[in-house]
């Protein structure tokens, strides 16, 4: 039996960190199962690090259902969560649905959306019928012509309010998780705070249930200025499976992120 949410949550009540990673392929997806790791989100971020795009816009449906595929024949105890691609869940409730069915067959436990309150109607309707939902606020990267840039969100009174209040009616929607990226360190602790589903940071501060980074990134492997969130954990680490132990460790002892990686 793989990873469930209820597991998860029992995590949180018993104030341990939930430790995610971004993959994409059987032989990392194994790597990171042995080493403790307790979730693994096949994200869009594969269209950056595998398809050398700028963006995450131009990943298909296709091409998250193949990675999910990998990553599930590669696993059998965590928790596959795959993100759905822009323009897979947008137009309706319904055809958001027929996706997500897909992403399951393949594999994953749970799908992930961006969005905030605009997602409610799709989170409840997918919810309802056996989809289990992970919902991601803040910097929100499949809106990235709208939003300007990879910036900072949540930093005013008036954005931050509405990211809290977003959180709350994407939970009381069905979400199980939330995804939250890169928004202040206080703002998330309150949001984490107001709710009783687990939250994973990216960018975050430390108060979070759990944190996720791109696998790439924290191997050190990227290219490019580093966001401010991401540690190399390859820099103190002898082997790939030491660098992810080490990652697993730190976010499980509440060590990584430190202070010099939140805003
Ligand atoms: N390799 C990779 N890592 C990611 O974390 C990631 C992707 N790709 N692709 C999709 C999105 C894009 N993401 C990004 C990309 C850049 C920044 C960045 O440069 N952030 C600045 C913000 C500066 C500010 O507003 O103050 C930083 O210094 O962190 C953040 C998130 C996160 N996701
Ligand atoms: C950075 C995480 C949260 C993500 O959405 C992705 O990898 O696509
Ligand atoms: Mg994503």
């Amino acid at each position: 039996m793989r990873t469930s949410i209820t597991a998860l949550q029992k995590l949180v009540e018993n104030n341990q960190k939930i430790s995610v990673l971004t993959c994409y392929d059987a032989t990392f997806a194994t790597l990171l199962e042995n080493a403790g790791i307790d979730v693994l989100l096949v994200g869009d971020s594969l269209g950056n690090v595998l398809q050398g795009e700028k963006t995450t816009l131009s990943v298909t449906l296709d091409n998250m259902i193949y990675h999910t595929r990998c990553v599930a024949r590669g696993t059998d105890k965590v928790l596959i969560i795959t993100d759905m691609p822009f323009g897979s869940y947008q137009i309706s409730p319904e055809q958001a649905f027929e996706n997500a069915c897909k992403i399951l067959a393949a594999g994953a436990q749970m799908v992930k959306i961006e969005g905030g309150h605009i997602m409610a109607d799709t989170i409840q309707f997918l919810t309802r019928r056996g989809i289990p939902i992970c919902a991601h606020i803040g910097l929100t990267p499949q809106s990235i012509h709208q939003l300007g840039g990879y910036k900072l969100q949540g930093n005013s009174e008036k954005s931050a309010k509405i990211l809290l209040d977003d959180a709350k009616i994407l939970e009381r929607s069905g979400a199980s998780i939330l995804v939250m990226e890169l928004i202040p360190a206080t703002l998330a602790k309150k949001i984490t705070q107001s709710l009783s589903i687990p939250t994973i940071g990216i960018g975050a501060g430390n108060s979070c249930s759990g944190q996720v980074l791109v696998l790439h990134d924290m191997l050190g492997l990227s290219q490019g200025k580093k966001p401010r969130f991401v540690k190399n954990f390859m820099a103190d680490a002898q082997s790939i499976q030491e660098a992810v132990t080490n990652y697993a460790d730190e976010v499980k002892a509440g060590l990584f992120p430190g202070n010099e990686h939140e805003f």
